[in-house]
């Protein structure tokens, strides 16, 4: 699904009016009939207190659109407006006449000195104060009332964006904004969604199609992609009948050292839980023992140092490379590495020791080949691109990162972002469960494991992204979040490829 910006939004809209002909008005009430049916769906018509806060723009609008269909239906609802500026938006004063007309009353009206209602923990509330036209921080007595509501304990849902919080910029940092339960958003979601620093605002996602002009929305360049399990089912190719091991590709897993050679044996056993034909991995002598032992499907070759990779010489041309879990990253280790990327061509996987191995010595990336994946996960990213203001001047350097050095960058997270010539895709799967020792490595063989049978670097990093999220899924449906360790996501992976399959 495609991550639209505010003024994509605002166009799909303007758009849409003349295509269809209708007024804006009309639209609203389309946009606005769709919130109040999620509400009259799940309440049931219950008896609980409902409060509506209702900006002056289009939000607003919506707002008391929904107020109007709540009281029609026999809720107990009342609405306020929340008086910040005397430019009412013309449909915002419409829907203020409708309203008066059905409820037989004029809404409350908040002010600079009015006294804020009282919200009890049990209520329901509606933010309708500000969704995409946001465009500058609520301050005084309006981000006060927004505090009121926050610190009231009610459930609250959003309607289109939690206000206070913007589309497609970053907030100030002491910003006061809505922390919904729930949001309910129209269309397309806004990439602050997805952000670490704004996702928490947001609670539960519910994107609602309100029907914006399909050519338009086909054609526009989104700002970013989310990768749902519809868009994995496109990227999936399923296995032919009459295929062998060769056609599944050779991965190489280079990494381990003295203590850390289970990282490795995730990551080998990820690669062939992901369907790759065969699985080498090279590892310093002491990993021998321990990576035939616990996973008798992969070959082993070790180097001639015991605790370490001192050079890295396994004698066979695989069809990708994985490396660095669990490496460590010696002086020795740094020099054997470099001489891997300057004999290496096809694109290769880099992570954990191997990324910090390049912050230490950024020239490696000149050896590395083009196309090639770095996973880092935030601390990672930071020794390799420095520091950010904010989570979107992030996303910007990274952006820059990826293109300028011709590879594309996988950063994990709750959201992970894959990164590829300028564009930006977002994975949607995945959960807590997976903050868990190891699951980096795991998806490390994913990816690789991926490539490895011929999917583009490009395609295997969102693929084994959202493969490694829903097997997590899956996972911690079974068994629960704290549960979870990373050995597990390999067990899982089956059900994933089964549960995409199905699509
Ligand atoms: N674009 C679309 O596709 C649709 C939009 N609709 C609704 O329209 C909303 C956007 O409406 P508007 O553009 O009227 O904007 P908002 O209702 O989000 O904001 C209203 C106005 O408040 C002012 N403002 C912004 N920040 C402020 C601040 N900190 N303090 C005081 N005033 C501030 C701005 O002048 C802004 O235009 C959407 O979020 C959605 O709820 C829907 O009605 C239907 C379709
Ligand atoms: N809260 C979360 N929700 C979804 N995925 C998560 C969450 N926390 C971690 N993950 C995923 O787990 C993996 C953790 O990787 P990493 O930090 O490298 O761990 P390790 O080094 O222990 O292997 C990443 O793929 C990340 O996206
Ligand atoms: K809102």
């Amino acid at each position: 699904m495609k991550i639209l910006s505010a003024e994509q939004l605002n166009e799909a809209d303007k758009i849409t009016l003349e295509n269809e002909h209708i007024s804006s008005t009309r639209l609203m009430e389309r946009a606005a009939s769709l919130v109040f049916n999620e509400i009259h769906t799940r309440l049931e018509g219950a008896d609980i207190k409902i409060k509506i806060f209702c900006g002056i723009g289009n939000n607003g609008g919506d707002g008391l659109v929904i107020g109007r269909l709540l009281h029609k239906y026999g809720y107990n609802v009342e609405v306020f407006i929340v008086d910040y500026s005397d430019k009412r938006s013309d449909d915002f004063l419409i829907n203020y006449d409708r309203y008066k007309k059905e409820s037989s009353s004029w809404p409350e009206v908040i002010e600079e000195n009015t006294d804020f209602p009282e919200i009890s923990p049990g209520e329901f509330v509606v933010d309708a104060i500000f969704g995409i036209g946001l465009n500058r921080p609520a301050k005084g007595w309006l981000a006060k009332l927004l505090k009121h509501i926050n610190n009231s304990g009610a459930f609250t849902l959003a309607v289109d964006m939690p206000s206070g919080l913007f589309p497609n910029k970053a907030p100030q940092k002491d910003a006061t904004i809505i922390k919904a339960n729930y949001t309910l958003s129209f269309q397309n979601p806004k990439l602050t969604f997805f952000l670490p620093e704004t996702m928490n605002f947001i609670g539960e996602l519910q994107i609602l199609d309100i029907g914006l002009d399909r050519d338009f929305l086909k054609e526009v360049k989104a700002v970013a992609q989310l990768i749902g399990k519809r868009e994995a089912r496109q990227l999936y190719r399923p296995r032919k009948r009459n295929s062998h091991k060769g056609d599944y590709g050779h991965t190489l897993v280079v990494g381990g050292s003295y203590g850390k050679i289970g990282s490795i044996v995730l990551s080998a056993k990820a690669v062939l839980r992901s369907g790759a034909g065969l699985c080498s991995v090279y590892t310093p002598k002491c990993g021998y023992q321990i990576l035939q032992t616990a996973l008798p499907e992969a070959m082993v070759i070790t180097d001639k140092a015991e605790k370490e990779l001192s050079e890295i010489k396994p004698g066979l041309e695989p069809d990708v490379v994985c490396f660095g879990m669990g490496a460590g990253k010696s002086q020795t280790t740094a020099n054997a590495f470099k001489a891997l990327l300057e004999e290496t061509e096809k694109p290769m996987l880099i992570d954990a020791d191997g990324l910090n191995m390049i912050s230490e010595n950024m020239d490696f990336l000149n050896a590395l080949p083009k196309n090639s994946i770095l996973t880092p996960h935030p601390k990672e990213l930071e020794r390799l691109i420095g520091s950010w203001e904010d989570d979107f001047e992030k996303m910007e350097k990274v952006k820059d990162f990826s293109k300028t050095n011709d590879l594309i960058l996988v950063l994990k997270g709750s959201h992970s972002f894959v990164f590829s010539e300028g564009n930006m895709y977002i994975n949607n799967s995945g959960n807590p469960g997976m903050a868990t020792a190891g699951s980096g490595d795991v998806l490390s063989g994913i990816i690789a494991g991926l490539m490895s049978q011929k999917y583009e670097p490009l395609v295997a990093a969102i693929l084994g992204v959202y493969m490694h999220g829903l097997a997590g899924d899956i996972c911690a449906e079974e068994m629960g979040v704290e549960t979870l360790i990373s050995g597990d996501l390999c067990d899982y992976l089956g059900q994933a490829f089964l549960a995409l399959e199905k699509e």
